[in-house]
């Protein structure tokens, strides 16, 4: 049985409705250890027959059979897999990639063998030496002479261990002592028992080889042996494994690094977009962080204030009746119960304060502008002397007790006892409340100029009693346990109803504020980044444009992988790698130099304020690498699927 088999092989080529046939029933059987050449007139088909023979065409009548098994061309993956095990190719122009060293070109082949790394580097290396190019492995084709690129493409064509090489017109173009040489390496490759098939048109090279066969008007003339066929031996061949996506992504890195200063300008321009993106985004969180900061400073973002909420004052509490104790703004003990049973609430306290509270001291008097009970919310730092006021005692600021109270030195109040009156708006009637206390201690000076006092609880609510005033709290001052519950809890509250579905309460915290100018800043920031977002745009289809540009100009590239046996998964993987290292390498750039940027702004900086105004988290990395990956996908995927689709013979045939 022969080794390969054709049976009655036609094709024709149609020009719109017109049928050209070119082969019409050919009928021929090829043993290992041939040397066969296929003479022929020009136009004569011998190119169609070449393709069929090495799985490149699909589109044909007749059969091909190898070792006996039909070759099924309607199966794109079994032609793959036969170029990829049994055919290696040499051609009349060389045909290797040029973006590839010479060594690379053959481990290009190698790469889909099941030998290791290292075996691989010295198989090829041992192919070019036999080829005698052993000094040249680290030239790009374009450094080399016409002899030695077909030198190259013989070895690649070895390289994965082919029973069939096919060679059309593997001399046509050079002169006589290469001619000898290349023919020469052929006759010993058919010699290792291979099969080779070439096509000429030189009588001279058919005269080398074992057999010549002869085709005119689509069919053949004649076939006639000249000597035997050599010995084959049962010697095992290489195993064969389709292309591994790390080969590809090989290839794709090449292929960027011969290609770098172009590529480095793709990259630039991602790279600018994404930078920006990752900046703003840095400057959002930073200037967020700065507001919430600073108002975390002057008011504890955990702390919440209750009123009752009022139809009447549209929720808000009047602070006339604030220390109305009874009426209709104060809290009923379960009410409290309610609150402090709320989850996330640690702590509720009850809140109190009246204004205008006229102090005297001595013959003098002052008018505290607003008196409230101490909390835990209040911290001693405020303090200039003394200490926190316990029962019966008051806290006063320096301004009330230097300028209004009259003593020479704010330390020496401390200690002396204070008669403190104000007044409460009970429906029509004002009760006055009066108490004494003893200064425990002096705050800073208010900066605006508003006289506060803080007094201790039970002083307040003993004062109130002894006035006839219910202690019911009309404000209550809770804490929740973590600062990310804050929001959920006040809005639980604020949403708790009675049985008649009226709303009970209203909450207040400066963490509504810091949300709120927070929203204000990440408006700000969004509309920068999207600005940013749309050079990305700009980014893509320029990666688009030079995909589809590299597409075009490794158009004979893509041919020559596909015939060495890489599918068009392999050929889409390549351009997607390619694309993919662009983007990577450009979120890479981006945010080292977001970083940077980042670094010199929050130094620059640190005199004015000292905080880190830009503050990029890993969250705007991620950002900026996702999008950096879906740029890149994005546009290599029109691109690479127009390579994966071109017609492997119509590739070849590119200029
Ligand atoms: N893609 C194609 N579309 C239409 N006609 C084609 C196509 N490819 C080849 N042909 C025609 O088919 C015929 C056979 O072409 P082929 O290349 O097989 O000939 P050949 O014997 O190899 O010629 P040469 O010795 O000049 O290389 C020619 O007439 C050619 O014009």
């Amino acid at each position: 049985m022969a080794y390969l088999e054709l049976k009655n092989i036609r094709k024709s080529y149609f020009l719109g409705k017109e049928e050209f046939p070119v082969l019409k029933g050919i009928d021929l059987n090829f043993d290992l250890g041939d040397f066969v050449s296929i003479l022929g007139e020009s136009g004569g088909g011998k190119s169609t027959l070449m393709n069929i023979i090495g799985g490149l065409d699909r589109n044909f009548s007749g059969e091909v059979l190898v070792k006996g098994k039909l070759l099924d061309h309607k199966q794109e993956k079994e032609l793959d897999r036969y170029r990829r095990e049994t055919i290696g190719y040499i051609y009349q122009s060389y045909n290797l990639v040029s973006h590839l060293s010479v060594l690379d070109n053959v481990l290009v082949s190698l790469d889909m063998t099941t030998l290791n790394k290292k075996e691989r580097e010295s198989r090829a290396k041992e192919l070019l030496q036999k080829v005698g190019l052993e000094k040249q492995i680290k030239k790009y084709p374009n450094q080399l002479s016409g002899g030695q690129k077909q030198r190259v493409a013989i070895a690649r064509a070895l390289a994965s261990d082919p029973k069939v090489i096919i060679a059309d017109e593997p001399t046509g173009a050079l002169d006589a002592e290469n001619t000898t040489e290349v023919l020469e390496l052929l006759n010993d490759i058919a010699k290792e028992g291979r099969l080779v098939i070439t096509v000429t048109h030189s009588q001279a090279v058919a005269d080398a080889g074992t057999r010549i066969v002869r085709l005119a008007d689509g069919q053949i003339e004649s076939d006639e042996r000249l000597k035997p066929a050599f010995a084959t031996t049962d010697k095992e061949m290489l195993g064969s494994r389709p292309l591994p996506l790390m080969a590809s992504i090989r290839t794709a890195a090449k292929h960027f690094k011969y290609n770098i200063k172009h590529n480095s300008l793709i990259i630039l321009g991602t790279a600018i977009g994404l930078f920006a993106v990752v900046l703003f985004s840095g400057l959002g969180n930073g200037i967020s962080g700065y507001i919430g900061d600073q108002i975390a400073k002057v008011a504890n973002p955990q702390s919440v204030t209750v009123s009752r909420y009022s139809k009447e004052t549209d929720g808000e509490s009047n602070a006339a009746v604030l220390l109305g104790g009874g009426s209709k703004q104060a809290f009923t003990a379960d009410q409290i119960k309610q609150i402090k049973d709320t989850s996330h609430v640690s702590k509720v306290e009850n809140s109190y304060s009246a204004t205008n509270v006229n102090t005297t001291y001595n013959g003098k008097s002052a008018t505290v502008t607003s008196l409230t009970n101490w909390t835990s919310e209040d911290t001693t730092d405020s303090i200039k002397a003394g200490n926190a006021p316990k029962e019966n005692e008051v806290l006063l600021d320096e301004t009330t007790v230097t300028k209004r109270l009259g003593f020479s030195n704010y330390k020496d109040a401390i200690g002396k006892e204070v008669t403190m009156t104000y007044q409460v708006q009970n429906g029509q009637s004002a009760t006055p409340v009066t108490f004494t206390a003893k200064i425990a201690g002096v705050t800073k000076a208010n900066s605006q100029g508003i006289a506060q006092g803080l007094t201790s609880t039970q002083t307040i609510q003993a004062a109130m009693e002894k006035s006839g005033l219910s202690t019911a709290p009309t404000s209550l001052n809770l804490k929740v346990d973590n600062m990310d519950n804050v929001k959920a809890t006040t809005k639980k509250i604020d949403q708790i109803k009675d049985s008649s579905s009226n709303r009970l309460y209203k909450t207040s915290s400066v963490m509504s504020i810091i949300d709120q100018a927070q929203t204000y800043v990440n408006l700000a920031t969004n509309v920068l980044a999207t600005i940013a977002g749309i050079s990305l745009i700009v980014s893509a289809l320029m990666i688009i444009v030079t995909m589809y540009m590299s597409v075009s100009a490794r158009t004979k590239e893509i041919g020559i992988l596909r015939a060495i046996g890489e599918s068009k998964g392999d050929i889409q993987w390549l351009f997607i790698t390619e694309s993919l290292i662009t983007g990577l390498i450009s979120a890479i750039f981006a945010t080292g130099l977001a970083f940077l940027v980042e670094a010199g702004i929050n130094a620059a900086l640190k005199g004015t304020a000292d905080y880190a105004f830009v503050q990029i988290t890993a969250g705007n990395v991620t950002t900026a690498f996702v999008l950096a990956i879906l740029i890149s996908l994005l546009a290599a995927m029109l691109p690479a699927r127009r390579a994966s689709k071109l017609n492997p013979i119509d590739a070849l045939s590119a200029d």
